[in-house]
This record gives structure tokens, C-alpha cells and sequence, in this order.
């Protein structure tokens, strides 16, 4: 520096040196006095420089610039002093503030530094919050784990005996499955059937339930992650299950809940058979036979725009549609025998059932299929300490079902509207009273008074 600069030069000098550091700078005398900030610390804070200068900092953070102040500390206590402060506009800072001393050994100067954490704060909140989605989807796949015992699968319909032809031919080809069918049909049970009888059989056989998964965790999921790819991630980087399921066959349940841009990538990695990990550029390849499965109706939702229509061609190589339960009648007492013996051996019960009561079952429509079935014979087992069930031990709502005539004599042409009527109300009195056996319970299930269901049971001579 030459000898000639001046005192006022030597100022903005020193403005300009301050100007030039990353950190933002405050600068007070002992009184708290604002003397000086730089151009960062304007930036970070957006606060102005002639707004604050000459201001003591107690005032400002009285006015509602700041939330805190360090200066009356750190020059009564002459030491150097740290806090978080956030400035109005909501912006968190960090303040490291050190005393500078006058030759008598008092503090003239406070001069502060002042960086940024807005963004390490959001991105500590960001690594918690994924590491609880990362937390909670564990727990999911270990859940799923316990269910996936292989239980015997039971059938004896003609419908599944069809059904189970076709599964064992396209069981022996590598061909991509698409298992089609309502909720709780079976298609999970139906997957694992085919994936043992395939020529992978002793390979693994991995489910992914496509709408379990958080879409921000979808494809490293299924692809896998390099070291560093995101915050939560496994330092050693992780295989997706594509690699966990090399020479095997995964099942991707729930298929049509997949986010559009994840059908890309898919349809991409099952032509190909290779991946490219979350953040890596390194192709690889792998070797995995693939099931589907939805109960959506996938043609829909290409329509709908829901569904990448390149994908669904691609799935349909093979469709396996599993009837609804109350299409397979011949299935009803196999499984509901099956689910009797299961659960009164796990319980150690003896829960037996009348004729009635499968008569009932087996006029029930089942709307939620096999899992219904599964669940309502557990808690009938588990509630009960009756030995021999009747159809009164089972709800309305299935009763109502129960005794819902066959429509087919409905549509005999010779007859009037009033004689079809008449027809329909002798046929549903009758099997009501078949099933419930007294005119009370009757008259209960349809709420009118006994009296009414009295003279019409012996109108139709019924009594
Ligand atoms: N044929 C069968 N024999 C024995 N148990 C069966 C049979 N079919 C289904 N189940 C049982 O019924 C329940 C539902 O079956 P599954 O999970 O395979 O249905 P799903 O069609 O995959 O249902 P979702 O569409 O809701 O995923 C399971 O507990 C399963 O063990």
C-alpha cells in the first residue's frame, strides 16, 4: 500500500475489503451502534445497509429485523459468543461474534460473522423426513415378509382347473404374467404357484407392492442407488430389487398404481434387461422374469391416459385372469372348509358348521373375494365358542344375499307383472324362512311386523 493514500481513501478501502469476503459482516461499537455491514451480509439478510447503519442492534431487533442479538453479551462478558438468528424474512443465520479490544483493554468493537443455514437446515429436514418415509417403508416390507409364507393354494372349480393349464404352460416360458383379477382372488398366491412351477423354481422369488412404495423411493427401490445418490442413502450405495432378483422372478403387485414416469423407465428395463443404478452412469445387466399384477382395469386406464400404453402391450405377452369368487362356486366349500381346519387348529377350537350355514356361504356374493372369506371364518372362530355354526350366527348382510331368489324365473314372457311379482315374493319368503328358519327373524330381516310376514307366508302356503 502506498504511503500517500489518504485517511478517507483508506475507509472505502477498508469498505471494499469487507465487501469482498463470503461471510456477511456486522460491525457495532461497545454501545451496540451499528458502524459498518458488507455487501454479503446485506444479501443474506436483506437487510439494507442504510437502513441499519448508525442503528443500535436492539432497536433493529425490537423493530422486527431479527429475532436475537449477541453485542450486549459479548461486551459484557468480553468473550466471543455463537447463536442462530433468524431475520425477517425468515432466512436462519448463523452469528459468530468476537470483541475487539481498545489498548485499555475494553471492548470497542464487536465484529460478527454471519453465514448462512437456511439450506443446511431444509436439508437436515429433508434427510430426517426421508429417513423416517425410508423407516416406515421397512416396516412394510417386514410386514409383507411375515405374510409370505406359502400356504397350499385350494381350487377345485372347473374354472381353476382351466386357469391352472394355462398357468403351468406359460409357467414353463420366461413370458412376462399378467395376473388380472378383483381384490383378494388370489393373484399374490396364483404368482408364487407360477414362479414354483418354473424353471426358476429354486432361484428367488421377490413381490414389490407397487403402491407400498413412496414415489421419491420408487426407482431406487426397484433399481438401486450409488454411494452419495441421496440424502438417507446407504454410504455403500444399495442393489434394487431387479438385482436382488437376478435369475429369479419379481413379482410387481399393484402395477397400475406406478407413476407414469416409473412405467418408462420399466418398460425400458424390461426390454432391455438392464438397469442404470440412482445416481450412476454404469449399465447393468440382469436377468429376471417379471409377474404383474393389478386389479385395475389396465385398459381404462391407457384411456384414461393413467397407463403407458407401450407398457401394457408389453405385459400382455400372457394374461391369467383369475375369476372373482362368486364365479367358481365350486371353490366356496373347499376354501371355506380349508379356512375352518386352518384357524380351529391354530386356535385350538373345534367350530364346526350346519349345511344351512354353507348354503348361505355359498349364495353370498363375496365381494372381497378369498380375503374376505379368510378374514370373516377367522373372526367367526375367534368370537364364537358355539361348536356347530347355523346361518343365524352369520350377518344380515350376507343373509340378504343368501336368500336373493334366481333371476331366471323372472324373465318367463307369458307371465304378467303382477304374477312375476307375486313369484318373486314367494320364492324370496320362502328361502328366507328356509334359512332363518322362524317368522320372527323374518320379519326382523326385512322390518315389517310379524303379522305382515305371517298372512303372506300363508297366502303362498309356506306355513
Ligand atoms: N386358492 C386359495 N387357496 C388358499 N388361500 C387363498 C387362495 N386364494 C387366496 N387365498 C388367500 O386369500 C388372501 C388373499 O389372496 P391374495 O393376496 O393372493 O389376493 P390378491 O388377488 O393378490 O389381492 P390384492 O388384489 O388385494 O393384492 C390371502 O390370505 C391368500 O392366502
Amino acid at each position: 500500500m502506498e504511503k500517500s493514500i489518504k485517511k478517507h481513501d483508506l475507509k472505502k478501502l477498508h469498505a471494499g475489503i469487507l465487501d469482498v469476503l463470503s461471510d456477511g459482516i456486522y460491525v457495532t461499537d461497545a454501545k451496540g451502534k451499528t458502524l459498518a455491514v458488507n455487501r454479503t451480509y446485506e444479501q443474506l439478510t436483506g437487510l439494507k445497509r442504510e437502513e441499519i447503519m448508525g442503528k443500535l442492534v436492539t432497536d433493529l431487533r425490537n423493530q422486527g429485523n431479527f429475532d436475537v442479538v449477541l453485542n450486549p453479551e459479548i461486551v459484557s462478558s468480553g468473550q466471543k459468543k455463537s447463536l442462530v438468528q433468524v431475520t425477517k424474512e425468515g432466512r436462519r443465520v448463523i452469528l459468530n461474534g468476537c470483541p475487539v479490544f481498545d489498548e485499555a483493554g475494553k471492548v470497542a468493537l464487536v465484529v460478527t460473522f454471519v453465514r448462512d443455514i437456511t439450506l443446511l437446515s431444509q436439508l437436515q429436514d429433508q434427510i430426517s423426513n426421508q429417513q423416517e418415509v425410508i423407516d416406515k417403508y421397512r416396516e412394510v416390507q417386514k410386514r409383507d415378509k411375515l405374510k409370505q409364507q406359502n400356504g397350499p393354494v385350494v381350487f377345485e372349480s372347473q374354472e381353476i382347473v382351466q386357469l391352472m393349464n394355462v398357468l403351468d404352460k406359460v409357467a414353463k416360458t420366461d413370458a412376462t404374467v399378467l395376473m388380472l383379477g378383483e381384490t383378494g382372488v388370489g393373484k399374490d398366491v396364483f404368482s408364487r404357484l407360477l414362479h414354483q412351477r418354473s424353471l426358476r423354481q429354486d432361484e428367488p422369488f421377490f413381490k414389490v407392492d407397487c403402491s407400498a412404495i413412496p414415489e421419491s423411493l420408487i426407482e431406487s427401490e426397484l433399481f438401486g442407488y450409488e454411494s452419495g445418490a441421496f440424502s438417507g442413502a446407504n454410504a455403500k450405495g444399495k442393489p434394487g430389487l431387479f438385482e436382488m432378483a437376478d435369475k429369479g422372478t419379481l413379482f410387481l403387485d399393484e402395477i397400475g398404481e406406478l407413476p407414469l414416469l416409473m412405467q418408462s423407465k420399466l418398460l425400458r428395463a424390461l426390454q432391455d434387461q438392464e438397469l442404470i443404478r440412482v445416481g450412476s452412469t454404469k449399465v447393468r445387466k440382469f436377468d429376471v422374469r417379471f409377474i404383474a399384477a393389478t386389479n385395475k382395469n389396465l385398459e381404462e386406464e391407457v384411456k384414461n391416459g393413467r397407463f403407458r400404453s407401450d407398457l401394457f402391450y408389453r405385459l400382455k405377452v400372457a394374461v391369467l385372469q383369475i375369476p372373482p369368487l362368486r364365479e367358481r362356486q365350486g371353490d366356496i366349500l373347499p376354501l371355506a372348509s380349508f379356512f375352518f381346519e386352518k384357524y380351529n387348529i391354530k386356535y385350538r377350537k373345534e367350530v364346526n358348521f350346519t349345511k344351512k350355514f354353507c348354503d348361505a356361504l355359498q349364495n353370498y356374493k363375496w365381494p372381497g373375494n378369498v380375503r374376505e372369506m379368510d378374514n370373516f371364518i377367522q373372526s367367526l372362530i375367534v368370537t364364537r365358542d358355539k361348536e356347530i355354526l347355523d346361518v343365524s350366527d352369520l350377518p344380515h348382510y350376507m343373509l340378504r344375499d343368501a336368500i336373493d331368489m334366481d333371476r331366471s324365473s323372472l324373465s318367463d314372457a307369458n307371465k304378467s307383472l303382477d304374477e312375476l311379482m307375486r313369484d318373486y315374493e314367494k320364492n324370496l319368503l320362502k328361502n328366507a324362512l328356509e334359512i332363518n328358519g322362524s317368522v320372527a327373524k323374518v320379519a326382523k330381516l326385512f322390518k315389517v311386523d310379524r303379522t305382515t310376514i305371517f298372512r303372506k307366508a300363508k297366502k303362498y302356503s309356506l306355513l
